[in-house]
């Protein structure tokens, strides 16, 4: 049986209140084995375009990224907020390494065609676009990678990827080396019943019962292309899945995804 590799991918507002994170990531710290975090930034992102008068601009999950945009979501994501992760991580002796795409050709990206919507300089991830080899490279030598939302196209192009999908990606390539468990951290407690309920965490979730909740509308927004993205990880070899709350990682509160 291969090695445990725990992949924590951490978004919403958590991530811009620094106490919170900090107390993310102290937790993160006892848990023991090789670990990657992935860190998302969008709702501190939409704050500062809003201060900045550029405003956000989201669709279908995914922000329209012009080029001055870009400039302000590298700076934000792959700048502040990794390095901030970083330092907190380093303050409770993990030994993290911040990075974007581009570092060590690490996630190369394609830019999104343009179809019926122009999606500006977003980046999808095909199979073959993670380098597992650095990586493994970088946990051998007991170093915890911490990637932002940021990859490129190898051809100079920094690009904006969601960054669920850039842990989901993650886990599916790196299933073939390890036992990956995907850890999907918010601010709720888990998949809710009634999204206005956090006593309403369903435990276990399969493909079946994710389709019945989509139908009943019990689930919606950013929890959508969450699960899609989890099921795809799930059905390409990631040992487990979870939804957890950011501050709980250690608590038995979750939701868990299960084939059918
Ligand atoms: N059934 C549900 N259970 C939990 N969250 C839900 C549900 N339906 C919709 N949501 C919404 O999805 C959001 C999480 O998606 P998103 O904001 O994209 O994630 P992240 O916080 O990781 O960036 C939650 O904050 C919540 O408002
Ligand atoms: C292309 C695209 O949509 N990129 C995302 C990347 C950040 C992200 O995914 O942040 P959360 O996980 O906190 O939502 C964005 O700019 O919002």
């Amino acid at each position: 049986m291969s090695e445990v590799l725990k992949i924590f991918k951490i978004g919403g507002g958590i991530i811009d209140d620094t106490a919170q994170l900090s107390f993310f990531l102290s937790e993160l710290a006892r848990v023991g084995g090789k670990k990657i975090v992935v860190h998302g930034g969008g709702k501190g992102a939409n704050e500062l375009l809003t201060t900045l008068g550029m405003l956000p601009n989201m669709v279908n999950g995914r922000r329209i990224t012009d080029a001055a945009t870009l400039d302000v979501v590298t700076m934000f994501y792959a700048g502040k907020t990794n390095k901030q992760i970083v330092a907190l991580l380093q303050q409770v002796g993990v030994n993290a390494l911040g990075l974007s795409g581009a570092d060590g050709n690490v996630i190369r990206a394609i830019k999104r065609p343009v179809g019926e919507i122009d999606y500006g300089f977003v980046g999808d991830l095909p199979e073959q676009s993670i380098n597992t080899e650095l990586i493994q490279l970088l946990l051998e030598g007991n170093l915890t990678p911490v990637f932002c939302a940021i990859t490129h196209d190898g051809h100079g192009q920094l690009l904006n990827t969601n960054a669920d999908t850039i842990a989901s990606t993650l886990a599916r390539a790196l299933a073939h080396f390890y036992q990956v468990e995907l850890h999907f951290c918010f601010e709720k407690d888990g998949v809710l019943a009634d999204v206005n309920d956090e006593s309403s965490v369903i435990p276990q979730i399969t493909p079946s019962l994710y389709t019945d909740l989509k139908a009943s509308g019990a689930i919606a927004a950013g929890m959508l292309p969450k699960l899609e993205n989890a099921f795809a990880a799930l059905e390409a070899g990631v040992a487990k899945v979870i939804i957890e709350n950011a501050l709980k990682i250690n608590k038995p509160v979750k939701t868990i995804l299960c084939r059918d």
